[in-house]
């Protein structure tokens, strides 16, 4: 059955639930990172950074429903794309143990559609244990309040505290200290490519070497998207391109295609490019494996 196909019924079966009143369903999104300028290397090994994180419109399905088979508090059920490791591994399932510690949580029923392709540097996994966290605060009443939540999501992965807002951010620290941004890309027309390149997110930090950059990203982030292309960087280009050109080959095609600005997000190897309203992006061939993505940006 192909993916498309999968995921209709994945979701057919969900909105009956949904209607009844059974089931509680969410769309776990991706993000890209505009900008990423790593700052420092810390004395406990990670790296301050300055990024900003914005959601866009990939997504994974999530429900949960009360479990009644069986003695275990979870069951994880998965379908889309393939995730490596175990269940317990899994972060919706971290994500249900730490509340389930604190609140004694009547057992789940797990469904995760994958879509989000996993080391892309879209936050995907972040993304999945955000929602599952905000699923389950909504579902058993449990009263947390948006801080609370980020507080937890934290503690599961740099970038999950970023999901449980989920609008665009100004982060630094190690990607955990938000302020808002005035920003609004909605109706520029995005284009993701993820090649068929893993890239560990641990390995990228640590071949960089920490700087400063001149001016803030806060400060770029307010000039005209057609001049980010001067002025902002993500700062593992420079040693992930060189370990894999297929990725900076990407980045240099989609401002050959007419990009307003393009980047690699994250630690890669996905790319990104945003495209005025009315351009009309082609159909290239990226290589069979890889994932392609092109819609509009809806905020
Ligand atoms: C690069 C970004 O994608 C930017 O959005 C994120 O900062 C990465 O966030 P993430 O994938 O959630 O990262 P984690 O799973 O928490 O960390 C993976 C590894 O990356 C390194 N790491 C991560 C974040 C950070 N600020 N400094 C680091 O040095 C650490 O070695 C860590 O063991
Ligand atoms: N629900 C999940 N979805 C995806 N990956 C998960 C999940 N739970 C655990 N993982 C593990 O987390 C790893 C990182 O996956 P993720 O989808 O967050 O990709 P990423 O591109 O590394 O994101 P980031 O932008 O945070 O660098 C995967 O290799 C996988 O083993």
């Amino acid at each position: 059955m192909s993916g498309a196909a999968l995921a209709a019924r994945f979701l057919f079966f969900n909105f009956q639930f949904l209607i009844l009143g059974l089931t509680m369903l969410t769309f776990p999104n991706a993000k890209i990172n505009l900008g990423l300028n790593i700052t420092e290397k810390r004395p406990d090994g990670y790296h301050n950074l300055e990024t900003i994180f914005y959601p866009i419109p990939i997504e994974d399905a999530l429900e949960i429903n009360p479990l009644h088979d069986g003695d275990g508090k979870y069951c994880l059920h998965q379908a889309g794309i393939e995730i490596a490791g175990e269940a317990e591994n899994n972060l919706v399932v971290k994500a249900y143990k730490l509340l389930d510690e604190l609140f004694d949580l009547p057992p789940v029923d797990i469904h995760l559609f994958k879509r989000i392709p996993s080391g892309a540097g879209l936050g995907g996994g972040s993304a999945d244990a955000a929602f599952m966290l905000k699923l389950l605060n909504e579902k058993f009443n449990l009263g947390l309040s948006l801080d609370k939540l980020e507080e937890h999501a934290a503690r599961l992965g740099a970038d999950c505290a970023f999901f449980i807002r989920n609008a665009p951010t100004y982060a630094e620290g190690i990607g955990n200290i938000f302020s808002p941004v005035s920003l609004s890309l909605k109706g520029y027309q995005l284009w993701l490519v993820k090649p068929d390149i893993f890239v560990s997110t641990r390995d990228a930090f640590s071949q960089i070497k920490p700087r400063r950059p001149q001016r803030s990203l806060k400060e770029t982030i307010q000039l005209p998207v057609k001049e980010w292309r001067e002025y902002m960087m993500n700062d593992f280009e420079e040693s992930v391109f060189p370990q894999f050109p297929a990725i900076g080959e990407i980045k240099e095609e989609m401002y050959r295609q007419g990009a307003v600005y393009a980047s690699m997000s994250g630690s890669g190897s996905s790319v990104y490019g945003l495209f005025a309203a009315d351009a009309v992006l082609p159909d290239i061939d990226f290589g069979k494996k890889a994932f392609s993505y092109k819609g509009r940006l809806n905020v």
